[in-house]
């Protein structure tokens, strides 16, 4: 990397360190430069023995103990029981604020770890009729059981393999068994929560459960924003440490976008005696922000041989003794059988393949395609024609449905496809193909006149007073008072006037990391023709496992091999933190 591609942010707190700091050393502002770029692309910090040695900048980077000692002389580098913009802990560099930030989340965590909840044989009474004429051991009842025994739970698993089933389980159980217990939904953007109660509706319709316990089900999920009350202004949320949240059980959804400074908040926030299960799935691209909880506490996946057995007196199965380790392994189901995907599915096959990193395996499906998989290898000389062409029909109805001002007929036809970028920029970009669509497609200029009939728009940011969040998508119709962007709320619709909306774009395509927490009956991934950094297995993974009935590639082979190729780990201190007694809190922080 050198300096030109640091980002401004980075390149920006360097000058500045330079300028307030004129006697520290230039590795020393180089590492926090390093941290600071590090930061944008998702890491918490900078593990100074990977790069310690290393080329830079057209520099050598200075071996690892001279590069400590110039750190710690530089004047803005403290070590874990000092405060400086930077702290130095082992040999990972952080953002003051980031490593306060793992402290707060490993703390919170440790402390809840071992706190066991119902005893095995209440939890065995209460799952048996639940999972009446299911093995002890199969994974689902033991995800369930994991959950009503500890306090803090996380059920990993891939698209349908049952994570809703399972907690509606769960929490028809506890309503039955603690009744008065405050149930609260929550996941990282609308569109999620949204998806979470439809989900966990139709799945409590199919539980053998009495009207009682159906009708005490939650029926609403709120963003995690909300939940804690975050301020446009983005100051401090309303609930923390000192104003905990009025629930008892709290179930995130989609929990795998939760990044590490909103998680510390989250747990900040949570009562003591609070139950907290987490949904996501693991192989996910992690937060957009940095940091990647979700993740590596899946990894600390493992029993305990109190946990174990507890466990099996729980569901009757027949599990391995444990071995000993963290007490949260004990908190962490994981879920394998899709029943979305099932054996033949060739959606099913492609996301194993990128999982797995199997390119050989991902192409060899795409160049035979199943009849849920299709591919555009690599962009032919006339590839926007094409995809416009291909376009022009299936937006067909849309068109209909917004020229009858019909807002019902609108989202469902809209909802059906996705088109997603795996980058912003370039000419397969999100904003080269939202402008492809707009003017091409639609007819319009968006640069004359940005607002017309027809325009998906998706929100960027979260605005508490219009009530609306970061990801939600609404369409732009006209009604008797002239256009109206119209979004969906609990029961039917809710219309804005354009100039009210706070930042948002156009959304005929999405970037993978916007589909997050979504799905649409058909996706196509648009990729560039060349490699690219940020293409990976869990962006390519993320994107397949967003379509229900279809997937279109459009990329070449060498474009989606390089991907496949790409395993991003954020560098982080969380996991070795997990698995020691925790910190205490600095609260200077
Ligand atoms: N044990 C099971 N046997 C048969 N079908 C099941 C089972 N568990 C779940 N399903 C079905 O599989 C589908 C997906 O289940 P569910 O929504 O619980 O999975 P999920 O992991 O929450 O999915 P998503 O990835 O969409 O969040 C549903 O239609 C559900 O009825």
């Amino acid at each position: 990397m050198n300096i030109a591609t640091l980002p401004p942010f980075a390149a920006e707190l360097k000058a500045w360190l330079e300028q307030r700091f004129p006697a520290a050393a230039q590795a020393a502002l180089q590492a926090a430069a390093l941290v600071a770029s590090r930061a944008e692309e998702g890491h918490v910090c900078l593990n100074l023995s990977d790069m310690a040695g290393q080329h830079w900048q057209g520099t050598i980077l200075p071996e690892l103990q001279t590069w400590r000692v110039a750190l710690l002389q530089s004047g803005f580098v403290a070590l874990t029981e000092g405060y400086a913009p930077f702290i130095l802990d082992g040999d990972r560099l952080y953002l003051g604020r980031l490593w306060a930030d793992e402290l707060t989340v490993a703390a919170e965590l440790a402390q809840r770890a071992s706190a066991t909840e119902l005893t095995p044989k209440q939890a065995r009474t209460v799952l048996d009729p639940l999972f009446a004429g299911t093995a002890g051991d199969d994974g689902q009842r033991l995800a369930a059981a994991t959950a009503l025994l500890n306090r803090i739970a996380v059920i990993s698993g891939g698209p349908g393999t049952g994570k809703t089933t399972t907690v509606a389980k769960v929490l028809a159980a506890l309503v039955q068994l603690e009744p008065a217990a405050r149930i609260v939904l929550a996941a990282p953007t609308g569109r999620a929560a949204a998806r979470m109660v439809e989900a966990l509706k139709q799945a409590r319709d199919r539980l053998p459960i009495d009207m009682i316990t159906r009708a005490a089900l939650p029926e609403e999920a709120q963003t995690l924003h909300r939940l804690l009350g975050f301020r446009p202004d983005g100051a401090q949320p309303r609930y923390g440490p000192g104003q905990p949240l009025g629930l008892d059980i709290l179930v995130v959804d989609e929990a795998s976008m939760i990044d590490l400074a909103l998680f510390a908040r989250l747990l900040a926030a949570l009562p003591r005696h609070a139950r907290l299960i987490l949904l996501g799935d693991r192989d996910q691209l992690a937060s957009v922000e940095a940091g990647s909880a979700f993740a590596e506490l899946v990894r600390q996946a493992g029993r305990t041989p109190d946990g174990s057995r507890r466990l099996a007196a729980a569901t009757g199965a027949r599990l391995p003794p444990g071995r000993p380790g963290s007490a949260l392994a004990d908190g962490i189901a994981l879920l394998h059988v899709s029943h979305r995907f099932g054996s033949d599915s060739g959606i099913g096959a492609l996301a194993r393949c990128a999982n797995a990193g199997d390119s050989q395996g991902a192409l060899q499906l795409l160049r035979d395609p199943p009849p849920d998989l299709a591919w555009q290898p690599g962009l032919c000389r006339d590839w926007q024609g094409l995809l416009l062409t291909q376009l022009q029909t299936r937006l067909a109805d849309y068109r209909e449905a917004v020229a009858a001002r019909d807002i019902d007929a609108a989202y469902h036809h809209f909802h059906r496809l996705r088109l997603l970028c795996a980058l912003r920029e370039g000419p397969v970009g999100l904003e080269a193909i939202n402008r492809l669509l707009e003017t091409r497609l639609l007819q319009q200029d968006p640069r004359r006149q940005p607002w017309y009939a027809g325009r998906p728009v998706i929100v960027r940011v979260n605005d508490s007073v219009l009530g609306l969040a970061n990801g939600d998508v609404g369409l732009v119709l006209e009604n008797e008072q002239g256009l109206r962007v119209y979004f969906p709320q609990e029961a039917g619709w809710r219309g804005y006037a354009p100039t009210r909306l706070p930042r948002h774009e156009t959304a005929f395509a999405l970037t993978v990391h916007q589909s997050q927490g979504s799905e649409f009956d058909e996706v196509w991934l648009l990729l560039p023709d060349e490699d690219a950094a940020v293409l990976s297995r869990s962006l390519i993974y993320t994107a397949l496992t967003r379509a229900r009935r279809k997937v279109a590639v459009w990329g070449s082979a060498s474009t989606l091999a390089g991907a496949l190729q790409r395993s991003v780990q954020r560098d982080s201190g969380l996991a070795d933190r997990l698995r020691v007694p925790a910190d205490t809190i600095p609260s200077e922080y």
